[in-house]
């Protein structure tokens, strides 16, 4: 009772207090008690329940573990130890009473944990979200990074430099560089805690322990507890962070690369490319889309028909006509993402691509590329693939990068999976198992490309797999024409996406002759940008004014003010400040005229020039000859200048032709080359395997003479033993003759070793000036020309 009076004495203050005070002491401390009593009480029928837990799938990945299942309490009780069983987590070594009190009691009896798993979409959406929470930012330990799960670069909490126009030491950072170089990748970095850090948020009334670790196979894990009765809350937290992760994805696609484990790796999330950027002939990629879309709506009738839900689309033809882009722009048209298998990947095996394509998502664009080349490793696309790489970086010149690009950024990561060790052991019926078996997603649109249709399996294209077969060929005029159409900017255009959804754009432009050459079927005039530098000094500058982008090479100083005086009397000499302040002692030179014909982008062209020039270009263009990235190639060269784009593609037509014929002839002369040093190199061995032969023959006498000579020595030593005392004189003389036959036949063995040590090291020089040859020969011959044409 002392002890208690002791214990109570502190706490009411004795008696100086006033009675208003110690009332409310009075207060504080019944709380304290009533609640220690209901804290124990509770805490006895946790201990007394069956240890066990419920486990509630949210997906194969992801899931809650409530570790009370049975508790029963009251309200206040239980918020009383939410509030211990939080503060006893958070701060386990500072409280030590606590858990003295508490013995048995974990923490994290108390707490709802969802797991999310990296490998499935949660974990993107809760990743993303988390990014966007200024508490997940002020970890003290944090990794950087400048992708976050797909999404997010542009969160509020990701920085640049343009967040910093000036830091803590005075010096100005990007900000106002940013104006002048306009498409700048401005590259932001988002900070995220390290593993196995606990970072407390607060979401919604809760508060959410988070931390990030990883499983034992590497992969990464996020636990997010909560102290709550039910797991409402953590789903109310996934479907927003579902919610936000889409709203910023409907502007872009994702990309996902299988990889050699089985699993599909996100590589890329990019801009969709608009449907109008497309240019195929009348009607092809209208049809593409309604048949996906119609394929999309249409479960319920596979389903009644028994037939399982996919389709295929085989999309073949020459390089560069457009076959991936189409994919790409299906893909954002259709809101899908993109799963991309590489055929000619070394690790692709049979096991491998199950696996896969179990792990397709249902609504998805499965893309199997080269589809030819799945059982020829080595074999190449068109003479090798050196030649596919040369112009895949052609081609990514082009376009200034890969990013903006569907096509050739789809390759960068295929390539980087190409130089795996070749442990490939994919067969058809592998490959035709994974795409139809039991195993295979449905729901997925399958595109499967090849430029070599007449290399395919007919097995893999039948119909059933392959149900659509599109032809990509090379340009035809209405192609060119409508290409130099989307190039260039038109006045009149509005710059917005143009949906194709059955029927194509009307012309609101006649051609000079006062007709379009197809009328009703004129692509969209939209201005489609490969690469965002283009976009960025394109589509901004080509409105400006600014003077660089005014002249014209026919009129060079048209416009307004120039930039750059044409003429040093055409400059309004101002006072100098400081003499030698600034090098204006003397006038400057005259811009010459090449400079300042050179800009980087078209002014926008009224929409008869346009036409007008459209025509002239597309005339120029000879039917079906060159695939459409070569001419993009060109109109990419000629990018601000519209009229010699179209003035000048009969001069580009002619120095193609001459530079295929040269790349053809160069080609010839080197296999013809490659052929006679085969030749020569064949000569050499047979003449070697004749040394070598004519050696181990010269050996072989050596050996017999060798064996002929131990003989005689023993016969002699046998024989002088015999005439021991007897004939000794005799002997000696017979012994003589011996002696003098053995030195010739040891003569005849010197004679033979020198004749055979000097074919040896003949043998070995040849050789090594072999191996040097060949050691010359393996230095790769740097080519001396590049076709920019995409033509191979
Ligand atoms: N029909 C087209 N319409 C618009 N752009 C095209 C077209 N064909 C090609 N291009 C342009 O050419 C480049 C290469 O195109 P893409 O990769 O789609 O061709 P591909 O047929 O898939 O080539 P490959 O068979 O070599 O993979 C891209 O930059 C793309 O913008």
């Amino acid at each position: 009772m002392d002890a208690l009076k002791s214990l109570i004495q502190p706490l009411v203050g004795g008696a100086g207090g006033s009675s208003v005070v110690d009332g409310m002491k009075l207060v504080v401390l019944g709380g304290t008690v009533e609640t220690a009593r209901r804290v124990s009480s509770s805490a006895w029928s946790v201990l007394s329940s069956p240890p066990h837990s419920t486990l509630t799938q949210l997906s194969p990945r992801s899931h809650f573990v409530n570790s009370t299942p049975g508790l029963m309490l009251d309200q206040s009780a239980w918020r009383i130890l939410c509030a211990i069983s939080y503060i006893t987590s958070i701060v386990p070594p500072a409280l030590p009473r606590v858990h003295q009190l508490t013995p048995r009691i974990s923490p994290l009896a108390f707490f709802l944990t969802a797991h999310f798993s990296e490998e499935d979409y949660p974990y993107d959406w809760l990743m993303l979200w988390l990014s966007r929470r200024p508490e997940w930012q002020r970890s003290r330990e944090f990794e950087t990074t400048t992708r976050t799960s797909g999404l997010g670069a542009d969160t509020a909490n990701s920085f640049g430099e343009e967040d910093f126009a000036e830091d803590g030491m005075g010096s100005v950072a990007a900000q106002d560089d940013d104006d002048d170089v306009p498409g700048k990748v401005t590259t932001r970095v988002v900070f995220q805690p390290t593993f196995d850090t606990t970072h407390t948020i607060y979401y919604r009334g809760h508060w959410l322990r988070v931390r990030r670790g990883r499983k034992p196979d590497g992969t990464e894990l996020l636990s997010i507890s909560v102290v709550a009765r039910s797991n409402t809350i953590l789903k109310q937290l996934v479907l927003q962070a579902k919610k936000e992760y889409e709203a910023e994805a409907i502007h872009r696609i994702q990309i996902y690369f299988a990889d050699s484990h089985g699993s599909w790796r996100w590589t890329d999330s990019r801009h969709k490319r608009p449907m109008g950027s497309i240019v195929l002939n009348p009607g092809v990629k209208e049809m593409l889309l309604n048949d996906t879309k119609d394929f999309l709506k249409s479960e319920k009738w596979y389903a009644d028909r028994g037939i399982p839900f996919r389709r295929g689309y085989l999309l073949h033809g020459v390089p560069g006509s457009g076959k991936s882009s189409l994919i790409h722009a299906i893909a954002g048209q259709l809101m899908l993402d993109i799963y991309v298998v590489s055929l000619s990947a070394s690790w692709i095996s049979d096991s491998t691509l199950t696996t896969l394509m179990g792990r397709v998502p249902a609504r998805c664009i499965l893309l199997l590329e080269d589809l030819d080349a799945a059982f020829v490793r080595s074999s190449t696309r068109e003479g090798g693939n050196e030649e596919k790489e040369k112009k895949e970086g052609a081609d990514q010149q082009n376009n200034g990068s890969s990013n903006n690009n569907g096509s050739s950024g789809m390759r960068s990561g295929r390539r980087g999976r190409d130089q795996m060790s070749d442990v490939n052991t994919l067969s058809l019926s592998g490959l035709l198992n994974a795409l139809d078996g039991v195993a295979a997603a449905e729901g997925r649109l399958l595109f499967a490309t090849t430029n070599h249709l007449d290399r395919l399996d007919p097995a893999l294209s039948r119909p059933g797999r392959m149900d659509v077969w599109v032809e990509f060929k090379n340009a035809s005029k209405w192609q060119a024409e409508a290409l130099f159409r989307n190039f260039f900017p038109c006045v009149e255009d509005d710059l917005t996406d143009v949906e194709v959804d059955g029927v194509p754009p009307t012309p609101s432009v006649p051609t000079s002759q006062g007709s379009n050459s197809n009328p009703g079927s004129r692509p969209a005039s939209t201005l489609w940008s490969m690469s965002p530098s283009f976009s960025s000094s394109s589509v901004a500058s080509s409105f400006s004014s600014t003077p660089l982008s005014s002249p014209t090479p026919s009129s060079p100083t048209r416009g307004s003010t120039p930039l750059f005086p044409t003429s040093p009397t055409a400059m309004t000499p101002t006072p100098l400040p400081q003499f030698g302040a600034t090098n204006q002692a003397y006038m400057p030179p005259p811009v010459e005229e090449h400079i300042l014909t050179s800009q980087h982008s078209a002014k926008p062209l009224d929409a008869i020039t346009l036409g007008i020039l459209a025509k002239k270009f597309a005339d120029g263009v000879p039917e079906e000859e060159f695939s459409v990235a070569a001419l993009q190639g060109y109109l990419l060269k000629n990018k601000s200048q519209p009229e010699s784009a179209a003035n000048s593609v009969g001069e580009w037509v002619i120095a193609e032709r001459e530079m295929r014929e040269r790349l053809k002839r160069e080609k010839a002369e080197r296999e013809e080359k490659e052929k006679i040093e085969r030749e020569k190199r064949k000569q050499k061995a047979a003449e070697k395997e004749a040394e070598k032969k004519e050696l181990e023959k010269k050996e072989q006498e050596l050996e017999k003479m060798r064996q002929l000579l131990a003989e005689k020595d023993k016969e002699e030593k046998e024989r002088q033993e015999k005439a021991k005392d007897s004939e000794k004189e005799k002997a000696d003389e017979k012994t003589a003759a011996a002696a003098a036959a053995e030195a010739s036949v040891q003569e005849e063995i010197r004679k033979k070793e020198a004749e055979i040590a000097e074919a040896r090291q003949k043998q070995q020089e040849q050789e090594e000036s072999d191996s040097e040859d060949s050691e010359l020969e393996n230095i790769p011959i740097q080519a001396t020309t590049k076709s920019t044409s995409g033509w191979d």
